[in-house]
């Protein structure tokens, strides 16, 4: 019989789902990391809200786990990558708790309008302080929204309903959806100069980290009000305090925090900071369709193998599987690349399959390519419902396949149409099984799309590898393999350089502002 811990608090429901499912369950809470890893190695499911952080240790330890249910949509608490790596399943419940995040963000960005919280407390302390408590209206104001996904687009339509003007930045998002949602699809600059509040839906990815920085709030308008009900690390603490303090942020009502639980907190008692300890999915009605969804999902994996809202595996079936599994690592890879080097406003996407990849079935290769592209701009998605989400959002997708002989046995190539034209990479696999990259925006170039990466474009021009190298190796940064490309002699190069860590900001710096150097961008897989 499967054995199942629950280790965040969640509804009866979940455990009276795996009973009647007939699997065993323990729930025990406020476990520590150490008494964790002490008992995972009981259990074949792990069921967790947020506050259980599942790292590589956890996973070392889980010696039977085959699946880990997040009852709600971030998965930032659990290490994917170590998940896959140790055979995990990873599943979330990407709807369950959006209407009640977005009511937060609303309820939020009322106590900030009208200063409620501490209008309550002065009250209540006898004070009857009507003068100091002078509000602002929202209705014509306008909503600055960062992220239109789910719980974006529920935010937008309740805002139109207190007539507000919504701008949206988002760089997945359509014309087409814009229209849909009735929101104004803008810049990141534009949005922050014209938003009288802003509030974010999107989930902690590189590109989000630190998205409400310090040069951030100096491009929004004096008395912007800003809510955050997402994640944490999209606003840089230190710089929030320091404009709340000025004034030119009037007030900010923050649910998430860099570090959970924030039991202390340099913002806490900064004029002007609402705060709340992570309510946005906390309202019985999210809890029950989270706790039910999560327990059925994990028991219908461990029962009959079903898979739905899984983020780290494709629904395949048993025949097909071994010959498509090294094709979509190809293609998540390929997929994930062209997502964080080319992100502004897609309009279409294709895959184009030549050589033996053209004899094989399309769907999970584009299901595939799909997922890796969209994981640089959502927590959610999977291969299963990426082609899906893909639609939904108006991307147009396009697969081809090609009956001509190409100079490689088989190729994947993925195009997408941006407002520069088109830019496409493809790859190859060797001996039938290693993905290997084999040319990015018409320059062949051979490497392998693993760990922690440095994406160069620099002018082809001697001694250009030696300043690199000294640059990489002064700061420190191991240099793993060195791939090399360029368009002809003297013109434009690619290099794409493995090292063994993320390179940190100050040292992009230094590379990008190299003799010659265009572009550098940090990449992972
Ligand atoms: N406070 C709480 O209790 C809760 C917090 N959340 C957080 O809310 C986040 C959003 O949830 P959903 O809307 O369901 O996710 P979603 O995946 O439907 O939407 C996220 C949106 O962010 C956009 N995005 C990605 N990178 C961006 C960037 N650099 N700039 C602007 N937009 C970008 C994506 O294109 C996507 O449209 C989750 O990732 C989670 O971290 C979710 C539920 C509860
Ligand atoms: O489970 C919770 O209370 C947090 C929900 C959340 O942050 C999420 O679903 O991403």
């Amino acid at each position: 019989m499967p054995k199942v811990l629950i280790s965040d608090k969640m509804d009866p429901k979940a455990a009276e789902i795996f009973r009647e499912r007939g699997i065993e369950v323990d729930e025990k809470t406020g476990l520590s990391k150490e008494e964790l890893a002490e008992i995972i190695g009981e259990y074949d499911g792990l069921a967790i809200r947020s506050s259980t952080k599942v790292t590589p240790k956890i996973l070392e330890a889980a010696t039977n786990l085959k699946v880990i249910g997040r009852a709600g949509i971030g998965v930032d608490n659990i290490d994917v990558p170590a998940a896959s790596s140790h055979g995990v399943v990873v599943m979330n419940t990407p709807f369950g708790n959006s209407i009640t995040t977005a009511e937060h963000a609303i309820a939020l960005m009322f106590a900030l309008a009208r200063q409620l919280p501490e209008a309550d407390t002065s009250t209540q302390a006898g004070k009857w302080e009507k003068s100091k408590f002078m509000g602002v209206e929202l209705t014509h104001k306008t909503l600055g929204l960062i992220g239109a996904g789910n719980i974006g687009s529920i935010v937008a339509d309740r805002a139109h309903g207190l007539k507000m003007k919504v701008a949206a930045y988002d760089p997945f998002l359509s014309e087409e959806r814009a229209i849909e949602l009735g929101v104004e699809k803008v810049t990141l600059d534009e949005l922050f100069a014209r938003a009288d509040f802003i509030t974010l839906h999107t989930p902690l990815t590189d590109q989000t980290r630190g998205i409400i920085s310090a040069e951030a709030i100096a491009k929004m308008k004096p008395g912007v009000r800003i809510i955050n009900c997402a994640r944490g690390g999209l606003i840089d603490e230190a710089a929030l305090k320091e404009a709340l303090e000025s004034g030119h942020v009037a007030g900010a009502a923050l649910d998430v925090f860099v570090e959970e639980p924030a039991k202390e907190n340099a913002l806490f008692g900064t004029p002007g900071l609402i705060s709340t300890p992570h309510l946005g999915a906390s309202t019985s009605e999210a809890q029950i369709n989270v706790a039910i969804q999560v327990a059925e999902q994990m028991s219908d994996y461990l029962i009959d193998g079903g898979v739905t809202n899984a983020l780290n595996m494709p629904s395949l079936s048993a025949e097909e599987a071994p010959k498509l599994r090294p094709y979509m690592e190809l293609a998540e890879k390929l997929g994930s690349l062209v997502g964080q080097l080319a992100h502004d406003a897609l309009r279409s996407i294709s895959i184009e399959l030549e050589g033996a990849a053209a004899e094989l079935n399309p769907k999970p290769i584009t299901g595939a390519v799909l997922a890796g592209f969209m994981s640089a701009f959502t927590d959610t998605v999977n291969m299963v419902n990426a082609p899906y989400l893909a639609k939904e959002r108006g991307l147009d997708v396009r697969e081809i396949r090609h009956d001509r002989e190409g100079v490689y046995h088989t190729l994947v190539r993925v195009a997408v149409m941006t407002d520069e034209g088109e830019k496409s990479v493809a790859g190859t696999l060797f001996g039938e099984a290693a993905p290997r990259l084999v040319e990015i925006f018409g320059i062949n170039i051979e490497a392998d799309l693993d760990g922690a990466m440095l994406y160069i474009v620099n002018e082809d021009k001697p001694g250009f590898i030696g300043r690199i190298g000294t640059t990489l190796g002064e700061a420190g940064v191991n240099i793993g393999n060195f791939h090399l490309g360029r368009r002809d002699g003297g013109g434009e190069a690619i290099l794409l350089l493995s090292v063994d860590q993320r390179v940190e900001e100050p040292v992009m710096w230094q590379v990008c502002n190299l003799e010659g150097v265009k572009t550098v961008k940090s990449l992972s897989f």
